[in-house]
């Protein structure tokens, strides 16, 4: 995809014949109506994504996006900075949270690197614009050029991984004091006060929560991004991780893919990926609910219900490895389930 346009443009409203057909399929099997709850909203989501009634196993794949955010200078957050490169590393090992809860889901994991304050690291794909982001409290995060450039870049990597043979995408990232940034695009794009959307992040003490409330009330009064235009708040108060993000969400739904949510920062992903395409809305599927404050604003902004409530807050694409555990029932239901019509509601003739 060459532009932004051109990317907006192939995103395609969902297909309703094929969600009628799904429908009907997943009513007459042998069960009550609707008695498989949301499992049957998925199985139907899906058929209007794929476009298709045959629903098909494929590969699972979560990209997570890794960076660093200049904010950190404002003493946001509680972990050293460098945390971000040694987890992006981790992750080539196997050893972080998602990559143990992919892998009891048969999920791939797809670390890139989009701005970490490091060198290059081995296994880790290189995208990386700069070594860490501006400091959204003093100055733009990004130029518009580079969030449009990232945006595209990342994009393209979801087409290519749909290409290769993923089919449901997920979305993660690692990026020491992303909360702040996350918060003030929440904050900007559901028009909620930063006081109601800053949250402890990776235990922040609670008792300095009101500088970061401050902290993100300056990146806003400093930047004054646009709500309606959301390429303008990724680039002034956002991040290389959360560009990433929603170029992932962008390429995903131009390619055709359900995308699976995460946490707190997936979701400020999400309401800027809307406002840049809303259609891009019927393609995602939420996974859990962040214990991260300003999660339910988000989400109810968005009008989208989390599967899980397990009272998580590590990112990094951990909620979505688990919610694709839930894809995988939906569509087992779909295709193991008997009928209701066929022999299958009488009992064996006694010898
Ligand atoms: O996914 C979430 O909802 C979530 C909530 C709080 C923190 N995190 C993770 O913790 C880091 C950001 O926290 P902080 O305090 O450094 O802003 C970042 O690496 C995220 O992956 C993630
Ligand atoms: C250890 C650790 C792992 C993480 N993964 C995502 N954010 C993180 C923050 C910390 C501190």
């Amino acid at each position: 995809m060459h532009s932004l346009d051109q990317l907006i443009d192939q995103i395609k409203p969902l297909d309703q014949e094929s969600m009628k057909q799904a429908k009907h399929r997943t009513d007459g099997l042998l069960k009550p109506l609707g008695s498989l709850g949301r499992l049957e909203d998925i199985v139907t989501q899906l058929a209007g994504i794929y476009r298709t009634p045959e629903l098909k196993p494929g590969r699972k794949q979560i990209i997570v996006m890794a960076a660093d955010h200049g904010v950190f200078d404002e003493g946001i957050a509680v972990t050293p900075k460098n945390v971000t490169a040694i987890q992006a590393f981790n992750m080539t090992r196997g050893l972080t949270g998602v990559c143990a809860l992919a892998h009891a889901a048969g999920v791939e994991v797809n670390i890139v690197d989009v701005g970490i304050d490091c060198d290059p690291l081995p296994g880790v794909l290189n995208m990386k614009v700069a070594r860490g982001c501006g400091n959204i409290a003093r100055e733009p995060a990004m130029t518009r050029e580079q969030a449009e450039q990232l945006l595209l870049a990342s994009a393209n990597l979801a087409i290519a991984q749909v290409a290769n043979g993923v089919s449901v995408l997920g979305v993660g990232e690692l990026g020491i004091g992303n909360t702040t940034p996350a918060a003030a695009m929440v904050s900007i794009l559901t028009g909620t006060k930063p006081e109601q959307v800053v949250g402890l992040g990776a235990n922040f003490p609670s008792d300095r929560l009101h500088h970061k409330i401050a902290v993100v009330e300056q990146a806003i009064a400093c930047n004054r991004p646009d709500p309606n235009d959301g390429l303008d708040v990724l680039a002034k108060v956002g991040g290389f991780d959360l560009v990433g993000m929603t170029g992932v969400m962008l390429g995903g739904a131009a390619a055709g893919v359900p995308i699976v949510l995460d946490g707190f920062l997936s979701y400020a992903c999400a309401l800027v990926a809307c406002r840049i395409a809303p259609q891009v809305w019927h393609y995602l599927l939420p996974s859990h609910l962040s214990a991260e404050k300003g999660s339910c604003v988000a989400l109810a902004h968005m009008d989208l219900k989390p599967f899980l409530q397990l009272e998580m807050r590590l990112g990094e694409g951990s909620g979505a490895a688990i919610a694709m555990q839930i894809i995988d029932s939906a569509c087992s239901m779909y295709q193991r389930m008997g009928k209701l019509a066929d022999d299958n509601l009488v009992l064996p003739t006694p010898a």
